[in-house]
């Protein structure tokens, strides 16, 4: 579903030029879960910008069901970190969810049935006549997860959406994030700097190395479809994984940029 080949970000500006990513190349399959972390500054909203078409890659080339990704496609739907910015404050919440569809579209009928689909989805069926300012921070998200999901989009892009919310409405979110990938069969890859987060996520997680990045290691998240925020987090195996990220992302921050060079004092 997306296929990153030999992507090269360079931001040219006024002063010196960064190289934000080196050289990634990686596929995520169709119906796929995927996250992704890495130390700070590693470059991954500028990757999750290139997936989405919003910043043109210096070379390399990334491409959506086989076709290249030159501008945002129509199959890809966003969400961001800032929610208070992302929605509009003078639309009530059904209109902010039916703005994308009106774009792409869809007849009014339709249009209807899905924005009440996606409001009920993420719980806020009640909701759709209020305006986005009347509802707290996680409402809000949901309300922007809402408005992803009712586009049904053939790739979600969700870039630490969840950074700027309480750590209970987090876990909230988080499991809403895995059931609408159920539910809507839809490809995600999901930017957090959150391990944890990560790992109780994703079906595989890819560890960046510091800018100008590159891939340290994409690792299988073995902990079945079912998860739970108790019994999952509690696992032999969730510990495992964790401990194995968090060493590579502390050896990603001291500059290592391979999993050959990586000192893992931890078996696995
Ligand atoms: N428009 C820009 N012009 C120049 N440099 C930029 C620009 N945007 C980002 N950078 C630089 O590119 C690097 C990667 O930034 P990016 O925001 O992608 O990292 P990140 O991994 O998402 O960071 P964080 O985890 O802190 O959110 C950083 O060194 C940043 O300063």
């Amino acid at each position: 579903m997306l296929d990153v080949r030999a992507l090269n970000k360079v931001y040219a500006g006024r002063g010196d030029p960064v190289e934000a990513i080196a050289d990634l190349s990686f596929q995520v399959s169709d119906g796929e879960l995927v996250c992704v972390v890495g130390p700070s500054g590693a470059g991954k909203t500028t990757l999750l910008r290139c997936l989405a078409g919003l910043l043109p890659a210096t070379s390399g080339d990334v491409a959506l069901a086989g076709e290249p990704v030159t501008g945002p496609p129509q199959g890809m739907a966003v969400v961001l970190q800032e929610y208070g910015r992302s929605l509009f404050p003078w639309m009530t919440v059904a209109q902010n969810v039916e703005l994308p569809l009106k774009e792409k579209g869809v007849a009014r009928g339709e249009r209807s049935r899905l924005v009440g689909e996606a409001l009920e989805a993420v719980g806020l069926a009640d909701v759709g006549r209020s305006y986005p300012w009347q509802l707290s921070g996680g409402m809000q998200q949901r309300v922007a997860i809402a408005r992803a999901a009712a586009y049904e989009p053939q790739v979600l892009l969700m870039d630490e959406p969840f950074a700027a919310v309480d750590a209970q409405t987090r876990f909230e979110l988080e499991d809403l994030v895995r059931a609408l990938w159920k539910g809507l069969g839809v490809t995600v890859v999901f930017v957090t700097h959150d391990i944890d987060e990560a790992i109780y996520l994703g079906e595989r997680v890819l560890v960046l190395s510091a800018r100008p990045t590159v891939l340290l290691e994409d690792v299988r998240v073995d902990l079945g479809a079912e998860r739970d925020q108790l019994e999952t987090r509690g696992a032999p195996e969730f510990a495992r994984l964790r401990t194995h990220v968090y060493e590579l992302v502390q050896q990603a921050k001291l500059g290592v940029r391979s999993l050959a060079d990586a000192r893992l004092t931890h078996a696995g």
